[in-house]
């Protein structure tokens, strides 16, 4: 198996930032969505952010956000990177890449080939892509909801201009093939580290990482 960099995202309190820490996360996610069991207000983000060791990247999820909204989490949080999960346009995306000089990662929801142009839409105003199913229509979010798509979609994908973490229903049980199939070296995941909607669970962060190790 590859090094392989995992991404906990959604995570909502300090003993979940331990478990990640321990667990060998090289990202943790905050949420910030209303409609997500997983959103945190910025001063509950701030506390946690202060309690992610070194080494590991703070990433704040937010969706298709207003300028005084990022002020405001920019301010507040300290922060590594920012993940735009709605439908910012590349404009935007490299407008707010400029505007707070943080990292951007953007997602590209995914449900067949054609979805796949936009990553040579994204890649150049961009510094790392998240492959993630795509929304359903029926979801109240636009991520987060468990579901994979058809990793064969990457299987032939070579070149890729900017680094990139594959996301959507990943398991401790379907990650290694995940990874063999697509050539992923990052991972994104919120649902199957969680014992109920936006709980995240000690043991099944640890299983899942030794999933990608052993
Ligand atoms: O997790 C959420 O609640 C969420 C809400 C709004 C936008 C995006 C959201 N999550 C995005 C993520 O980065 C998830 O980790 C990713 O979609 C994978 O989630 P899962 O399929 O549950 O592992």
């Amino acid at each position: 198996m590859p090094d392989v960099s995992i991404k906990f995202c959604g995570l909502s309190r300090a003993e979940d930032v331990s478990a990640a820490a321990e667990a060998g996360a090289r990202y943790v996610g905050f949420v910030f969505f209303e409609k997500s069991p997983r959103n945190v207000s910025v001063a509950q983000a701030r506390d946690l952010a202060l309690e992610v060791p070194m080494g590991i990247a703070k990433v704040a999820l937010v969706v298709n956000p207003d300028d005084a909204t990022l002020d405001e989490i920019v301010a507040q949080v300290p922060l590594d990177m920012l993940q735009l999960h709605g439908s910012e346009p590349p404009g935007r995306v490299a407008e707010i890449r400029a505007r707070y000089g943080l990292p951007v990662m953007k997602a590209i929801g995914v449900a067949e080939a054609s979805d796949l142009e936009a990553i040579d839409r994204y890649a150049p105003v961009a510094d790392q892509l998240l492959i993630d199913t795509k929304k359903p229509k029926d979801a109240d979010r636009p991520g987060g909801n468990g579901l994979t798509f058809d990793w064969r979609l990457l299987a032939g994908r070579k070149y890729w201009t900017v680094p990139w973490m594959l996301a959507g229903g990943l398991t401790q049980d379907n990650v290694a093939e995940a990874v063999r199939v697509t050539g992923a070296r990052q991972v994104d995941l919120s649902s199957a580290i969680e014992s109920a909607p936006g709980v995240k669970d000690a043991a099944r962060m640890k299983a899942f990482a030794a999933a990608l190790r052993d």
